[in-house]
């Protein structure tokens, strides 16, 4: 969707004959590129419209149980969050450019109005996760560490899912936004020059939604049909040159552009007609939409495009992907009875949770049997769920969760202070039985008293006197008696009352259980006033007719084309030489026009595949310094028997596309492994920082750094005695690689003075002599002579021992060997030492037709 733009406008929109034409900068009255679309959107265009255009059917569909992607693709800055999402301002509930909302919002909204006008007998399950893929790892925005790299899986009833992802039951509006936006605030985001909030990662956003509703034959069974909708925000292909991206940046720039060709590839591939394999495995975004390029899924691609001549080449190339995006053929089918559908197991939990309801009540199970079945129950539940999905959180618990850990301090406060209260209540208590006692203590105190009056008059009666005591005593023994009986009798009251309370207890939690799995559950038909529901039929009934009419009108367009394309071959009866000369003449200008189109898809065609060529060379260039740089560091920690005993140890894992390395600590002579479950990695984390890193002489200088960056060229003309000793280094390394072929490439300066700009010139290896000897003499000793020309060589510099062989034979074939010297090509006649081999001047070169690589980065003068 194109932006306003005070630039020149160089695309025009035809939404009436579904066609995009672009004209080409400078080149005025020159015939546009010109695209067709299923419907194309220009700068006036709203976000309603576009949601549905575009959106509606395919969420219908997923209502259905079918598959269903929407993703944007696009420059940096064109739009496609804009598209997705829409502005964050509009997102708000009160927000008053509601109207701006994009796809995501709507969609939420359409499936609960859907929900909500479904007759009540049908029941819908929904939940949603949402991940991000940076830096060729995908991470969990709704998960508890989102810094965890999951890992992508397949299975054969599930097909492609992301291991531990978290999934969300949502069963309102409300609820699904909040899940969205506080994933949202996870996201990585960053500020470049073509655009303040730039998102630095693809996002995945996906809801699931199961439905189950009787089969009318009178068995009572439910069909279940379940769909996914993935909702993707890919991050825009971007040019160095424009963002002027530097460090973290520049790395993002680098994974975007590599995933956006990895998806160019898995496009081209789907629908060349010639690829027998199609590299879903090249990055991890082709990985996890396989199914939305060529399988099961309904997709639909929004390109968003620049309409600024600024950005004519990346309009042109988003242009060509939709393109050829457009033509492939997905088969999509509805999930009808999925295996692993999550409402079928709540419905069966529900079941059984009420038959044990009623045995309970008919049969009285016991407290410990209802135990043992719910408890059974649970783990059967957390083990379903687990074989793909992490087991849900409620959506507060998980927002709170997201929030912050605060909330639950204070709760655990409240709770120590519910403590207190319930002590404080218990004191008085305790007080009141202290006075109790003594009154009772008082009483008896009367008692004797009263004794004491009565021995004194009994003292004339002493057997009487006798006789009472002894009636006293009885009495305290039956009283003691009583008193255990009554004991006796309370505890054994206080054990059933113990039973009935367990009892109710297991009865309120199996209650409170079959109320939990229904409330995950929505009924159709809630909510909606009778007026609501007619509304929302009616748009309903809108949509589909728009839908129709859309399909109709696309029809004409076709046959409209098909009809042109016939009169270009059909011949009339004419009847005078005029009619047929005017019609020929249309037909001749038509047909120049196709000529004409044919040919400047070859060429946009060959520029792009040129462009996307310098651009991967660019980035393998740029990684091979970046791999030289680790290199030279690890080898001036560890010694090669060290790194070749950890290498042992480590395996590559492809699913992670990473290798992974057990944790191993440095020490002194020796090198340890600690395991892994042993907390390995932290232990190796404390070794690191309890050592010191100190580094000779003045190496803090910001030249150096950057020389060190360059890779080992810096170490090689600069200073004799730190060449020397890298040159013995590679030559040890590469000297027992002697059959591996590689390439050359000779990046030429275009004129020989100091300030020339590098045109690089690739030559193929095969086309050089395997066995030849190069001179290098004269280069090093132009260089060290003070002049500006220089040989710098990736990765081999053994190159440059005096007199060498062209070690650079043996690079493997991924790794260019890049050769940077004015010194190479003007001294280039005399090979020494056996055979004798010329290389080609840069007009020879020229002549070969090579193409011209990407720009070489310059060494510094040292
Ligand atoms: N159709 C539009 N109408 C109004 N504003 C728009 C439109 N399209 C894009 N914008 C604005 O342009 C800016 C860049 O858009 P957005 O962030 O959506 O680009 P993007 O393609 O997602 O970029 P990136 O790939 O860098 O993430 C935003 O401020 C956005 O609001």
């Amino acid at each position: 969707m194109p932006q306003k733009t005070t630039e020149t406008v160089k695309v025009m929109c035809d939404s009436a004959l579904q066609q995009i034409n672009l004209f080409k900068p400078g080149e005025q009255g020159s015939l546009p590129r010109t695209f067709t679309f299923d419907v194309i959107y220009g700068e006036d265009s709203h976000q309603q419209q576009v949601y549905d255009e575009c959106g509606f059917s395919l969420v219908e569909s997923v209502l259905e149980g079918y598959n269903g992607t929407m993703f944007a693709y696009g420059q940096t800055g064109c739009g496609k969050t804009h598209t997705m999402m829409g502005p964050a301002s509009s997102l708000d509930d009160k927000a008053l450019n509601q109207d701006e909302r994009g796809i995501i919002p709507r969609t939420v909204r359409h499936i609960f109005g859907f929900i909500d006008a479904s007759e009540k007998e049908k029941k819908f399950l929904v939940r949603c996760s949402y991940l991000e893929i940076y830096n060729e790892q995908i991470l969990d925005l709704l998960g508890k560490n989102n810094a965890v790299n999951l890992q992508i899986k397949e299975d054969p009833n599930k097909g492609i899912y992301v291991k531990d992802l978290t999934t969300v039951i949502v069963k309102s509006v409300p609820e699904l936004e909040k899940i969205l936006f506080a994933g949202m605030k996870n996201r990585k985001v960053g500020e470049t020059a073509m655009n303040k909030d730039s998102s630095r990662s693809h996002s995945i956003f996906t809801i699931y939604i199961e439905t189950a509703e009787s089969v009318n034959d009178g068995t009572g069974k439910q069909k279940i049909k379940a769909g996914k909708l993935n909702l993707v925000d890919l991050a825009g292909s971007e040019r160095q040159s424009k963002t002027h991206a530097t460090g973290a940046r520049l790395d993002e720039a680098k994974n975007i552009n590599l995933s956006l060709s990895a998806l160019g590839n898995v496009i081209k591939a789907l629908v060349d007609g010639v690829s027998t394999h199609v590299p879903y495995r090249d990055s991890k975004l082709t990985r996890l939409l396989q199914d939305s390029l060529g399988g099961n899924t309904k997709t639909v691609m929004i390109a968003a495009l620049s309409p600024a001549d600024y950005n004519y080449d990346e309009t042109l190339s988003t242009l060509h992907y939709a393109n050829r995006a457009k033509q492939i053929k997905n088969k999509p089918k509805i999930n009808e009875d999925p295996k692993d559908a999550l409402l079928k197991e709540y419905e069966q939990e529900i079941k059984q949770l009420r038959a044990l309801l009623a045995q309970m009540q008919t049969q009285g199970a016991t407290g410990q049997q209802m135990n043992q079945a719910i408890m059974a129950m649970q783990n059967n539940m957390k083990n379903q769920l687990n074989q793909g999905f992490k087991v849900e959180e409620s959506v507060d618990d998980l927002i709170k969760r997201l929030e912050g850990q605060g909330k639950r301090i204070k709760i655990l406060d409240e709770n120590e202070n519910d403590q207190d209260d319930e002590e404080e209540q218990v004191k008085p208590k305790k007080g009141k039985k202290k006075q109790q006692v003594q009154k009772e203590q008082t009483e008896d105190d009367d008692e004797e008293n009263q004794d004491q009056v009565g021995e004194q008059e009994q003292s004339q009666n002493q057997v009487k006197m006798q006789q009472k005591l002894k009636e006293l005593e009885d009495l305290e023994k039956e009283k003691q008696n009583l008193n255990a009986d009554k004991e006796r009798i309370q505890n054994e009251l206080q054990l059933k009352e113990e039973k009935l309370r367990i009892e109710a207890r297991e009865k309120e939690n199996l209650e409170a259980m079959i109320r939990e799995m229904e409330y995950k559950l929505v009924n159709g038909g809630q909510a909606l006033e009778e007026k609501e529901k007619e509304q929302s039929q009616a748009y309903r009934e809108y949509q589909k007719k728009l839908k129709a009419q859309r399909k109709k009108q696309k029809q004409l367009l076709e046959e409209k084309r098909k009809k042109e394309e016939e009169m270009l071959g059909v011949e009339r009866q004419y009847l005078d030489l005029q009619d047929e000369v005017n019609d020929q003449r249309i037909v001749i200008e038509k047909l120049k026009q196709k000529y004409q189109n044919a040919l400047n898809e070859i060429q946009d065609f060959q520029q792009e595949q040129q462009g996307d060529r310098e651009e991967l060379l660019d980035t393998i260039r740029q990684q091979s310094l970046d791999l030289k740089f680790y290199k030279r560091l690890v080898k001036m920690l560890m010694k090669d028997e060290e790194i070749a005993k950890i290498k042992l140890k480590s395996q590559y894992d492809d699913n992670q596309n990473d290798w992974i390395v057990p944790p191993f600590i440095l020490r002194g002579k020796e090198v340890t492994l600690p395991s892994m479950k042993q907390n390995g990695y932290k232990v190796m984390e404390q070794e690191k920082d309890n050592r010191d890193m100190s580094i000779e002489g003045d190496d803090s200088d910001d030249d150096l750094l950057n020389d060190r960056r360059m890779g080992v060229s810096s170490g090689l003309f600069g200073q004799q005695s730190k060449g020397g000793q890298y040159k013995q280094q590679y030559q040890n390394e590469y000297n027992d690689r002697p059959n591996q072929r590689g390439r050359i490439q000779i990046n030429a300066p275009q004129k020989m003075n100091q300030q020339t700009q590098n045109v690089p010139i690739q030559m193929r290896w095969s086309q050089i002599d395997s066995s030849i000897n190069l001179n290098l003499n004269q280069a090093s000793n132009e260089y060290n002579s003070g002049s500006q020309s220089h040989l710098m060589m990736t990765p081999e510099p053994s190159m440059l021992t005096k007199n060498s062989k062209a070690n650079a034979l043996l690079a493997p074939l991924d790794k260019p060997v890049i050769i940077n010297s004015n010194a190479l090509i003007q001294g280039n006649n005399g090979a020494s030492g056996g055979q004798k081999y010329t290389i080609p001047s840069i007009d020879q070169l020229q002549q070969l037709k090579l193409q011209p690589l990407n720009h070489m980065p310059r060494k510094k003068q040292l």
